[in-house]
């Protein structure tokens, strides 16, 4: 298939391009500095590559700062997919956006993971921001696949925008102790894991909503903690509340996403957290 990415130098853009093309795709890779997706007037770029399918991975990711910078949020989230939407359902393309599970958080007592078919309900400006994008495209582009995923790590983030493991390997070796919330579950993911499930996916032409995280769940606390265990770096870990870490955004106590449709779909299940952790630890 003939593919554009947006975002490909990103931490998913980047594990994209490698998965996809060891697929024998055929690949254009479009960076910000060729396409600004809140900007249709940036748009000819992508007849260009004359895509049959576009992946959209481009975002506005900064949770804190997402709560003042309103507008810049919802015009990347928000108004970038449905520009997307538009430009694919006017040439027939398919597009795959990708989300997150910071759409849900409402339920903090709630204990079981989420479906494709709960409620959704976002507790902060990026996830109200990334769910009106989400129903844009739906709305918009009938041919369209909308991936959930949390927590994303990959090998971009050590020299681009960083991810939660770059910053605890950096933290750990800067200080004797750290302080990491113990009362947010969800499963932080792999995006060498999530690149092989979507490369699966998009040959499945079973368009829909997906969440697709690695198996399993845990708090910030315990992924934290694993990763000073399999990196061996002497760091005391404290458990803390969210309310002793203050942010400008609140974050979902709970967003742990149940990933049977992909699996029942595609045939493949991420790997568990712990191992997808340490698979990236050793590379
Ligand atoms: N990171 C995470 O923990 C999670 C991310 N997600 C979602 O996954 C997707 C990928 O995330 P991830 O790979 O970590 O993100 P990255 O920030 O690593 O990559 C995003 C890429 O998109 C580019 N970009 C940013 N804004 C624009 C824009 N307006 N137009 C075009 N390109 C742009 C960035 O370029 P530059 O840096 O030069 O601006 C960057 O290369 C996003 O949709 C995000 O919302 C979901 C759950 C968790
Ligand atoms: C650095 C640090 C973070 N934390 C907390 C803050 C936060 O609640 C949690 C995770 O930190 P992060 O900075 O990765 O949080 P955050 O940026 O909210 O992560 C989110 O990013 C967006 C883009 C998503 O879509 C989500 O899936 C999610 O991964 O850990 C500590 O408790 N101690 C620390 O030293």
């Amino acid at each position: 298939m003939q593919i554009t990415i947006i975002g490909s130098k990103g931490q998913l853009g980047q594990d994209l391009m490698t998965s996809l093309a060891a697929a024998s795709h055929r690949l254009t890779g479009l960076t910000h500095q060729s396409i600004a997706i809140e900007d249709p007037n940036s748009f000819s770029v992508l007849d260009e590559g004359a895509p049959e399918l576009i992946i959209n991975t481009a975002a506005y990711n900064k949770v804190d700062l997402a709560e003042t910078d309103l507008k810049n949020a919802f015009a990347i989230n928000a108004s970038g997919p449905e520009f997307l939407a538009h430009y694919c359902r006017h040439r027939n393309i398919k597009l795959l956006h990708v989300s997150t599970d910071y759409v849900f958080g409402q339920e903090a007592d709630r204990r079981s993971p989420y479906k494709e078919t709960d409620a959704p309900g976002p507790i902060n400006a990026y996830g109200r921001s990334k769910l009106e994008g989400e129903s844009l495209v739906q709305a918009i582009c009938p041919q369209h696949f909308i991936v959930r995923t949390c927590g994303l790590y990959g090998k971009a983030g050590k020299t681009g925008n960083g991810n939660f493991v770059e910053t605890m390997l950096r933290l750990g070796r800067e200080r004797d102790e750290l302080s990491v919330v113990n009362d947010q579950h969800c499963t932080p993911t792999s995006t060498r894991d999530l690149s092989t499930a979507i490369t699966r996916l998009i040959t499945t032409n079973q368009f829909g909503l997906y969440h697709a995280t690695n198996g399993g769940q845990t708090t910030w606390y315990e992924f934290a903690q694993t990763i000073f265990d399999l990196t061996g770096i002497d760091v005391q870990v404290k458990p803390i509340s969210s309310e002793e870490y203050p942010a400008a955004a609140e974050r979902p106590r709970y967003s742990v996403l149940d990933c049977s449709k992909l699996e029942q779909v595609t045939g493949y299940s991420l790997p568990h957290w712990k191992q997808a952790l340490a698979t990236y630890l050793e590379s």
